[in-house]
Order: C-alpha cells, then structure tokens, then sequence
C-alpha cells in the first residue's frame, strides 16, 4: 500500500487475468472485496487462488460478524448455559458440589478468549495471507466513489476491475417511539451482569437464542413474537415444543401480537406498549433487546453511484452467478438476503468470485442446507417441513421421542423428539426435525443421507453408533421403512436407539 491507501499489485500463486487496460494501473486490483465476514473471506481466497490480484478491505477485524459477533459468541454462551443446567443435575447422578453460581464478567472474558483464539489458530487467514492478498482491517466504511473505485472513512482508496460486496447484515431496528432505549444482541456481550428480567422481542432465531441464554443465567425472559408461534419457519412441531420447554422453565411467551406500539423508560428500565387482539397491554422489564430480523449493511456504501440496485427488501439484487445489476459488482452472503448462514455465505462468496474471475460460468448450486440452533433444547431442521411436504408429496412421517431413546434417557435430557418426513413412492427422505439435546449435530446425519438421496431403507441399514443421539435418526428411518412395507433389514433398531 502506498502512501494514499492505495493498493499495488499482488501476485497471486498461480498466474492472473490477462492484463487489461485498467488492471495495469498500479492502484487497480484484479478483485476488490469489501467485507471480511466469511462471504467476504472466501470470495477473497477463491479470487486470489485462481490468480487475480485480489484485496481485501473491511471495516473491522477479519471474520465479520460471523467470527466476533454473531455464532461464535452466541454458541459460547450457549455452552455456558448447558454446563449450568449439567451442573444442575450433578445430584441425580451422585455427585455433590457447592451451589452454582454464574459470574458474567468472567464468562465474557471467556467469550472474548475464544474469539480471539478462533481469530488466532484459523488456518483461513494465514491461507489468505498466503496467497498474497492485500487485507485491510480495521479500514473504516467503504463506500463508492464510481463503479470502480471506494473510498473508507478511514481515508483509504482502492479501485477494482471487478468488485464483490460482503457487506452482511445488521439487526433490524423497531420504528417506534422510544426505540432508542431497545438493544441488540450484540448489547449483551457487553452487560456486566445479568439482567434480572428481560423482554425479547422477535422469536426467530436471534430471538430464541437469546431468550434461551438469559433464561438459563437466571432472567425472567418474556419473549415477544408478532406471528402466531415462535420460529416460524420451522416445522410447527418444533416451535410447539420448544415454546412448551421454554415455559416449563418458566419464559413467558407473547405470541399474536397486533403490534408494538412504544417503549417508555421506567425506574427499574423499560415498559413496552403493546396491541394484542385488538387491545392494548404492556410489558416491563431490566432490558429489552430487539431480534426482528436482519436488514442488508449497505447503508454506508453509496450504491447509487456505482448503480447497483436492491430489492424491495433492501438486499442487494443478484443472479444466479451472485452478479449485481451492473456486470462487474458481484454480491455474496446476508447482504444478498437469502439464507443467512455462515456456510451459505461462504458457499456464494466462493461462486461470485470464480464468477468475478473467469466470467460468468459458475451458478449457486441448489443444496441441502441443514439450519439449528443452540438453545435450551435445541433445534434443527433439514428439508422439507411436514406442512410443506403434505402439500406436494404423499408422505408416510414417524417420529421418535427422546424419552423413548437410549442417549437421551442416559443422559438426563428426555425432552425432544426426531421427526422424519418420507415421500411414499420415492423413499426418498424429505425433511427430518429434530428437537433435543444435540438437536443440530444429530440433523447433520439426515442432511447427508438427503444430499447422498440415500432411501429411506438405505438409512436404516446403517447401524449408527450405540448409545447415541445420532441413532434416533436411524431409528426414525426403521419405522418408516416399516410402515412402508418394505424389508426393514436394520435389527439393530429394535432395540431403543
Ligand atoms: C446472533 C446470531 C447468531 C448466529 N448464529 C449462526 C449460527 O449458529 N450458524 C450460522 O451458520 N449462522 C449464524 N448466524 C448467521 C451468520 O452469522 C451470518 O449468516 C454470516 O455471518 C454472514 O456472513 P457475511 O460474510 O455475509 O457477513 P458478516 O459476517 O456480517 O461480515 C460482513 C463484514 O463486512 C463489514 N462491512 C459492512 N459494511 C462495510 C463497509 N461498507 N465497508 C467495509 N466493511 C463493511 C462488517 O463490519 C463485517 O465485518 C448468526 C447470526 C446472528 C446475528
Ligand atoms: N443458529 C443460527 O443458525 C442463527 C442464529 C441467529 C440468526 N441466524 C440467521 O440470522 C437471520 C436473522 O435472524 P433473526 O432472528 O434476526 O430474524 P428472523 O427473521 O429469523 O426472525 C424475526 C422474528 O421476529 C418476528 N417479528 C418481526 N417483527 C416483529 C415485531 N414488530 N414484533 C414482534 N416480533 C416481530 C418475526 O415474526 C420472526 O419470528 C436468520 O434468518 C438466520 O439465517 C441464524
């Protein structure tokens, strides 16, 4: 980098794109990427490893949300509060200790070490560093000067002959009075201590999963969700179980609401006015954090001049090759809007910078595309709802509950269930939701069998592990192979799984 910010040529390993007009100039790079989340990372090691001249610029550290504040710290309180709510039933199993007791600050120290030895040990940088691309860290908000050329805030410049925008996303705000006195999740990892009651508004998967936590250091949780039932999208089993759990752990949860009208201060923190059923109520607590979606980060980036258009969301419009509506801004991960998840995000950074580099000639392949979350239980799903399956395919669906599971009862942690969807003719395996401890570990095994379109007798054939969670699955599978009429070669699973 110069004196300006600007960045110099920087050799990939293996070659580049032919030069051209443009790519010659010494503050040109092949592939400009802004944004180092993982969309942002991929697309700058792809990029880089079929020989452009790639930079890398973010607004703050390598690994964007995904590593410093989004899964990575959310599942490091998740295992904070499974090993209270282990420690809890140490009795049952003969062991005695003192009372267990959180201490917040120090469990944020822990969150803060594992960040930063996550950051430390990832083969990822060093691999991008490796192939020589430029990474600007800590660069301030990009933004376009023309199609090709950002400025930071920082005072940085940079051109590219083609640039790919990893901007992600950011919690969308409530717009109503007194919004400003609401938090995100991002909010707890700074909180001293423990809020003693909390109001969570959202029951998506943010929602959930702070509502799960707080729960578990010892708030009183109200969870606040504007449609009929907490996580919507997923199978209505799921949601009816996880919002029973919830309420046996005592979380109050608000459901149907018409809208949130205000938030007004109180002395012990904030009351919130809502309208239910055509009436009006309110909610009081500590805290009130906000969790209603996730909104595309391009408010710093001054889309209009490089003529890149959003949708009517507010994601950045892209094509199947993840390109813009101008042909040389490509666009990867949550600021394009679909399923935002870490490796999505990576999947379609990797796919628009093979597109970035060599034209247009790789699609986003359609996947299967397991999703879960680590609350208290746990919840996964892969495929296919029950409802949504019903509605195209005639269906044969077993479930197995945790109760009646070997692991599970082993274990201490009976609530749940693994629920598999089967389309009748094919066998093929349409959906699989489970509800449980390892929930989301448990749903990896039915998400390779889909991807393998392993049948459902194929499946049950395998003589998984045990005692395990993963078995349930082989379990629910031998059900379904039986009431399919077919030979159900798998004995195993007569036992309990
Ligand atoms: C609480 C929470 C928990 C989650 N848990 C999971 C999980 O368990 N599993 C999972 O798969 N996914 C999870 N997700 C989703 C996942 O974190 C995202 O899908 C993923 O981080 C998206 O990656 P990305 O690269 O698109 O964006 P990000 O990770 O958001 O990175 C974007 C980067 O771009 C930077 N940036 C933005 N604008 C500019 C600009 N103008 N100039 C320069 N830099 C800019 C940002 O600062 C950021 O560093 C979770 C999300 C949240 C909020
Ligand atoms: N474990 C994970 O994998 C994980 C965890 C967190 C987030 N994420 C990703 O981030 C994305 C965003 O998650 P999210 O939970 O922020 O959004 P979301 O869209 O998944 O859920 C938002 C929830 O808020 C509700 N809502 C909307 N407006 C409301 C209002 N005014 N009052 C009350 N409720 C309202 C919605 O009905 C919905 O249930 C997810 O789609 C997911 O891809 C993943």
């Amino acid at each position: 980098m110069d004196g300006l910010g600007r960045v110099g040529p920087c050799p990939g390993p293996r070659g580049r794109l032919p030069p051209s007009a443009s790519t010659t100039g010494l503050d040109m790079t092949d592939v400009l990427v802004i944004g180092a989340g993982p969309a942002g990372v991929f697309a700058a090691h792809r990029a880089a490893d079929l020989g452009a001249r790639t930079t890398l610029v973010t607004r703050e550290q390598f690994g964007g949300m995904a590593a410093n504040d989004g899964p990575v710290p959310v599942r490091t309180l998740a295992h904070a509060a499974r090993l209270m709510r282990e420690a809890r039933q140490l009795g049952r199993y003969g062991i005695t200790t003192d009372d267990v007791r959180l201490d917040y600050p120090r469990l944020l120290d822990r969150v803060r070490e594992v960040v930063h030895d996550i950051g430390t040990h990832t083969a990822l940088r060093a691999r991008v560093d490796g192939m020589g691309v430029a990474v600007h860290e800590h660069a301030g908000t990009a933004r376009f000067v023309d199609p090709h050329t950002v400025e930071t805030s920082h005072g940085l410049r940079f051109r590219g002959e083609n640039v790919i925008l990893c901007t992600g996303g950011v919690s969308r705000p409530l717009a109503v009075p007194g919004a400003e006195l609401t938090h995100t999740h991002s909010d707890a990892w700074s909180l001293r201590e423990i809020p003693p009651s909390m109001l969570v508004i959202g029951g998506g998967a943010t929602g959930v999963q702070v509502a799960s936590v707080f729960a578990a250091f010892g708030s009183r949780v109200q969870l606040v969700e504007a449609g009929p039932r907490i996580l919507p999208s997923e199978d209505e089993d799921v949601s009816a179980v996880v919002a029973e759990a919830f309420r046996e752990r005592g979380m109050v949860i608000i459901d149907h609401l018409d809208a949130v009208e205000s938030f007004e201060k109180t002395p012990d923190g904030v009351r919130m006015r809502f309208s239910r059923n055509g009436e009006a109520g309110s909610a009081e607590a500590a805290m009130a954090v906000v969790a209603i979606g996730w909104s595309a980060d391009t408010a710093g980036l001054n889309l209009p001049a490089a003529g890149v258009e959003t949708d009517e969301r507010g994601f950045v419009r892209v094509d199947a090759y993840q390109r813009t509506s101008v042909p040389h801004v490509f666009a990867a991960g949550d600021v394009t809007g679909r399923l935002m998840l870490v490796p999505q995000a990576a999947q379609s950074g990797f796919v628009a910078a093979t597109n970035a580099v060599r034209g247009p000639e790789l699609p986003l392949w359609d996947q299967i595309s397991p999703v879960g979350s680590f609350t208290d239980p746990e919840y996964a799903q892969v495929g296919l709802t029950e409802m949504k399956a019903r509605r195209e395919h005639d269906v044969v669906v077993t479930s197995v509950r945790f109760d009646a599971a070997a692991r599970p009862v082993i274990d201490g942690r009976t609530v749940g269930f693994c629920k598999l969807i089967v389309d009748r003719t094919s066998h093929r395996i349409l959906g699989c939701h489970v509800v449980g401890e390892r929930a989301v570990e448990t749903t990896q095994v039915a998400a390779v069998a889909m991807t393998a379109q392993l049948r459902v007798q194929d499946l049950a054939r395998i003589p998984l592990s045990f005692p395990t969670y993963a078995a349930v699955v082989g379990r629910a599978a031998y059900i379904a192979t039986r009431r399919l009429g077919l030979d159900a070669a798998g004995p195993r699973y007569e036992l309990p799984c």
